[in-house]
C-alpha cells in the first residue's frame, strides 16, 4: 500500500459565518509534489494550518503521517514555511539557522544550506535587515534543516523577483529528487507548473479539479477572445461568455484559433477583435460554471440568449 503522508477526509472548517473548507478530501502519498492552486480566499492556508496542527477541523479528519497533526513526533518530520515569516530581528542569519538545527537530531550542515540558498554572504547579518527574498530563502532553509520527510510551503515565492524565485524552486526540486514529499500552495499557475506533478484546484473551500499537471493545465489555460458584436449565435468553442460595455463580449475558450474561425464561418459581424491569455481567476470561473465538461458550448447559448435579448 502506498504510504500516505498527509490526508484530509471530509474536512469542513468555518470561521464564524465563513465556510473556509467544505467537505474536502485529499491524500498526499509519499514522494509526490502536490500543488494546491486557487485564488485568494480559496481555503489553501486553512488546509495547511489544519495539516500543521495549528487549527482543528469542525468536522472530518486530518492525518499527518497517519496520526494526529498535533503529535510532536509527527510535526518533527515536517518542514514548513509560513506565508508571513516572523524571524527574530536582532539575531543573525547563521544564529537562527544553528538554533533551529540544534533542535533536530540529525540536521543538515548549515553552511551547505546557506550556500545552496545563496545566503552565505548574509550569514552574519541580522535578520531584521534582510530583503523580502532573503527572508523567504532563510525561511526555506529553516524548513529544510531538520531533514523533513514532508515540506509544506504556503505561497513560497509571492512577491519575489525571478532570480530569487528560481533559486527557491530549484532547492525544492532537489528536495523532491532526494525522495522528499511536498505540498505547495500558490495562486500562480507558473509556480505550480514549475514544481508540482499533481495539481489540486481549490476554490471557495472545495476541490474543483485534482489531476496531473497536464490535465489541469489544459483546463485552466484559456484565452479570452474579445469582440464587439450585437448578437452571438451559439458557439461551440466558447466555455463562458461575459457581456461587457457597448456590445463587447469576452469569450473564454480553450482554442482561440478555432473560435475565431467559427465566428467567421458563422458570419458574425464582429469588430475590434482582441485575443489575450485569460487570467487564472477567469479560468476558475469557467471551472465553476455549471456546464459539465467545460469545453462544450452550453455557456455560449446563455451568452447568445443574453445577446439576443439585448439586441
Ligand atoms: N482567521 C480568520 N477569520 C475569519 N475568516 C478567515 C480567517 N482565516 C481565513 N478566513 C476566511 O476563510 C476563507 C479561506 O481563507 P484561506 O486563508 O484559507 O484562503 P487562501 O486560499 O489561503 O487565500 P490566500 O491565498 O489569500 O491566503 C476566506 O474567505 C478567508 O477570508
Amino acid at each position: 500500500m502506498t504510504d500516505v503522508l498527509a490526508s484530509w477526509a471530509g474536512v469542513t472548517r468555518r470561521y464564524g459565518e465563513v465556510l473556509a473548507l467544505d467537505d474536502v478530501s485529499l491524500d498526499v502519498p509519499a514522494g509526490q509534489v502536490v500543488g494546491l492552486l486557487g485564488p485568494n480566499g480559496a481555503g489553501k492556508s486553512t488546509l495547511i494550518s489544519l495539516l500543521l496542527g495549528l487549527r482543528r477541523p469542525d468536522s472530518g479528519t486530518v492525518r499527518l503521517f497517519g496520526g494526529d497533526p498535533r503529535t510532536p513526533s509527527s510535526r518533527a518530520l515536517v518542514g514548513s514555511t509560513p506565508q508571513e515569516t516572523a524571524l527574530p530581528a536582532t539575531l543573525r542569519v547563521r544564529e537562527v539557522l544553528d538554533f533551529v538545527a540544534g533542535h533536530h537530531p540529525d540536521p543538515l550542515p548549515t553552511d551547505r544550506l546557506l550556500d545552496e540558498l545563496g545566503l552565505a554572504e548574509e550569514a552574519g547579518r541580522q535578520t531584521g535587515g534582510l530583503s523580502g527574498g532573503q527572508r523567504r530563502r532563510l525561511s526555506l532553509a529553516l524548513a529544510l534543516v531538520g531533514r523533513p520527510r514532508l515540506l509544506v510551503l504556503d505561497e513560497p515565492t509571492t512577491g519575489l523577483d525571478v532570480d530569487a524565485r528560481h533559486l527557491l524552486w530549484q532547492r525544492v526540486r532537489d528536495f523532491h529528487a532526494d525522495g522528499g514529499t511536498v505540498v505547495v500552495t500558490s495562486h500562480y499557475l507558473e509556480e505550480v507548473e514549475a514544481l508540482a506533478e499533481r495539481v489540486v484546484v481549490v476554490s471557495a473551500g472545495r476541490v474543483l479539479v485534482d489531476g496531473s499537471l497536464d490535465e489541469v493545465r489544459s483546463r485552466v489555460r484559456q484565452r479570452r477572445v474579445s469582440v464587439r458584436a450585437g448578437a452571438l449565435p451559439p458557439l461551440q468553442h466558447v466555455v463562458r461568455a461575459e457581456p461587457g460595455e457597448q456590445d463587447r463580449w469576452s469569450l473564454f475558450t480553450d482554442d482561440s484559433d478555432a473560435l475565431v474561425r467559427e465566428l467567421v464561418r458563422a458570419e458574425v459581424p464582429f469588430r475590434d477583435l482582441e485575443v489575450a491569455t485569460a487570467s487564472l481567476e477567469d479560468a476558475f470561473l469557467a471551472l465553476t460554471a455549471p456546464v459539465p465538461g467545460a469545453a462544450v458550448g452550453g455557456a455560449a447559448v446563455t451568452g447568445a440568449a443574453v445577446a439576443g435579448a439585448r439586441s
